[in-house]
């Protein structure tokens, strides 16, 4: 068990069980996107440890840059996303690959969904760590899942509680 400001968290998903499954993710979009260069779309803060494991499991050439959005607080969602973004690369006729740490809600991603479409990608998929099928409330299709988990608010490898946690190595649920 794990203390972080007043909350309690109880391991959840290993290191070990982690990586395995970003090596498996890898490789299948290393496989899906033979013969291509995308553009891997990092969501910060919360995306930066699993891009970093994700990219180093990819065996073609891509191109890595980053979106910066915002929307909880604590352990909710306030029901707006603030962009902080500024993105320098032309990803016009190029494949994208959105990376997040979480969809949880939904409004994260289908607002990022958006926004990229409109630069007139070549296709635009979605990698991401976690999703919460049961805290789902704005639908999407998400390309490629690490992992499935129940409602609980999770914490580690880039997950943070108020600002807090992001650097442990494993995942940590809401005791
Ligand atoms: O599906 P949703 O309910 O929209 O939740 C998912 C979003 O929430 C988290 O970001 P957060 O706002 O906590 O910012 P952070 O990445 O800087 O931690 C996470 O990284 C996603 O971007
Ligand atoms: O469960 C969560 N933990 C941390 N950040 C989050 N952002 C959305 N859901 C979560």
């Amino acid at each position: 068990m794990i203390q972080i400001k007043d909350k309690e968290f109880i391991s959840y998903i290993s290191e070990e069980m982690l990586l395995q499954r970003v090596r498996e993710m890898g490789g299948k979009i290393s496989r899906d996107f033979e013969g291509q260069s995308p553009v891997l779309l990092g969501v910060l803060n919360g995306s930066f440890m699993f891009l970093a494991d994700l990219a180093k499991s990819i065996s073609i050439p891509v191109e890595i840059c980053f979106l910066k959005i915002s929307s909880y607080q604590g352990t909710n969602s306030t029901g707006k996303v603030k962009d902080m973004s500024s993105l320098d690369i032309d990803l016009k006729d190029r494949p994208a690959i959105i990376v997040e740490d979480i969809v949880d809600t939904g409004l994260s991603m289908n607002y990022l969904l958006g926004k990229i479409k409109k630069l007139g990608p070549k296709s635009v998929s979605i990698a991401t760590l976690l999703t919460k099928p049961d805290a789902l409330q704005h639908p999407v299709k998400v390309d490629y899942v690490g992992f499935e988990i129940p409602n609980k608010f999770v914490v580690g490898y880039g997950l943070d509680y108020d600002g807090y946690g992001r650097n442990l190595p494993a995942i940590y649920q809401l005791k």
